[in-house]
């Protein structure tokens, strides 16, 4: 019998155990809230949850060593989970914040060589082990703020070799870090400068030989496209998408984000992707095409903030009948930050989502979103001992008191990585 993890006497216990798959409408309410709650871990997994009194009989069942984690006047909830990253890069674009307030628009500093092709050229230039010591730093940031898994996108290579090269450090993170990295393959981030004169022939790049080179090295369960006027139109998103399907990739795609009904909705939903992203300027019809198809919308207020646009129409989705999750976007240019917490807070503030709708929407939809919806995402006998305890009585106190990071304490795996607020257990392995 192994080690046990007790967090006893919880304020609020939220489970989010309400039936299966991805919630929509007012399942999106549904907390599974447990005052005076407990929840006990053994080799990681989730062996109970539920009332105080409860768990004292559990216990009585079980010997061994148990550590006992207090969390009376806090909220236990889920590990929060990312699922759209591009955490792995090098460089810093500082600069663009400041070109974007004297009015230049995103998409004309990517034009100009700017934007994700500056990001490409210092992510070329870093190596591998550099790329993932940087990254690393940034894992140690979500954890403070609650997130126990992530997705990485790559799409700063675009070459061969360097969208390879960012793979692998994914992949090296998920290994070296105690949180979770799911990969994504986005080669179809940007045009790169070399083929600006004839991007059809990048288009094949990413079909003919990206593709089966990370299909075939096993380095990224997603494929994404950055389906966008100026960048991959409609078509072109739909070959390189059809190509990733063939070969095994389940789909994502960044929709929606720029100009207005571009169609990226209506694509996501016509290649049953798992999810589309971003959606700010999403029509009627993309919405209810979504709905229909069960393709999970995540949505990235910060991104929506930071780029000082209108945020996505949540309140139309949520009601529409679609899944939303919700996500950082963290990037060097559109969203640089690692924080849920006040991507939540941005959510109700500027989509209206309700304080019930944000956790959901960062937990079990969120985990959906990237495939790990029967592991983690919810506080289920079964599942993963991924747990985040905040420094609030309930939960509506979250969202109250904005712009604060009230994580006490993170749990990985039953393990405590973070204790006050501070990070304990990094979890490097030495070779
Ligand atoms: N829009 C495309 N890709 C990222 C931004 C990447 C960047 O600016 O470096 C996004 O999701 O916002
Ligand atoms: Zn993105």
């Amino acid at each position: 019998m192994g080690k046990l993890t007790y967090v006893k006497s919880a304020s609020q216990l939220l489970c989010m155990d309400t039936g299966h798959g991805p919630r929509t409408g007012k399942g999106m309410s549904m907390l599974g809230i447990i005052a005076d709650g407990s929840v006990v871990i053994e080799d990681g997994i989730i062996v109970f949850a539920g009332s105080d009194a409860l768990a004292a009989q559990f216990l009585g069942t079980r010997r061994g060593e148990v550590e006992v984690i207090d969390a009376s006047g806090k909220v236990v909830a889920p590990g929060l989970v990312d699922p759209h990253t591009h955490v792995v890069y090098a460089g810093s674009r500082e600069n663009e914040l400041e070109l974007r307030l004297q009015g230049e628009k995103y998409t004309d500093i990517l034009q100009r060589g700017g934007g994700i092709l500056n990001t490409a050229r210092s992510t070329r230039e870093a190596s591998e082990e550099e790329l993932i010591r940087q990254a690393l730093t940034r894992l140690d940031r979500f954890l403070l703020h609650g997130v126990t898994t992530i997705e990485a996108k790559s799409g700063y290579g675009l070459t061969v070799k360097d969208e390879l090269k960012q793979l692998r450090a994914a992949r090296e993170l998920d290994r070296r870090h105690p949180i979770d990295v799911v990969p994504t393959f986005m080669g179809a981030h940007a045009v790169p400068e070399e083929y600006r004169s004839h991007p059809e022939s990048y288009v094949n790049l990413v079909i003919e030989e990206m593709l089966p080179a990370v299909a075939e090295r096993g380095l990224a369960e997603y494929c994404d496209v950055f389906c966008e006027q100026g960048v991959f139109d409609i078509a072109e998103s739909g070959r390189i998408l059809e190509a990733a399907e063939r070969l095994g990739f389940k789909l994502k795609i960044h929709a929606d984000e720029i100009a207005k009904n571009f169609g990226g909705a209506e694509l996501a939903a016509k290649l049953e992707a798992v999810s589309a992203e971003h959606l700010l300027k999403t029509s009627e019809e993309g919405i209810r095409a979504l709905a229909k198809s069960g393709t999970i919308a995540v949505l990235l207020p910060g991104t929506a903030l930071f780029l000082m646009e209108r945020a996505a129409d949540a309140r139309s989705m949520i009601d529409g009948g679609v899944a939303v999750a919700l996500s950082t976007d963290c990037n060097p240019g559109s969203s640089p930050t690692v924080s849920m917490p006040f991507i939540m807070n941005a959510a109700c503030l500027t989509m209206r989502m309700t304080p019930a709708e944000v956790l959901v929407a960062s937990t079990i939809n969120a985990a959906h979103a990237i495939g790990r919806g029967n592991e983690i995402g919810s506080i289920e006998t079964g599942k993963r001992g991924d747990l985040v305890l905040f420094d609030v009585s309930n939960y509506r106190q979250l969202q109250y008191y904005y712009g604060m990071n009230l994580v006490h304490t993170v749990i990985k795996n039953g393990r405590t990585v973070v204790k006050g607020g501070v990070l304990v257990d990094r979890n490097e392995p030495a070779d």
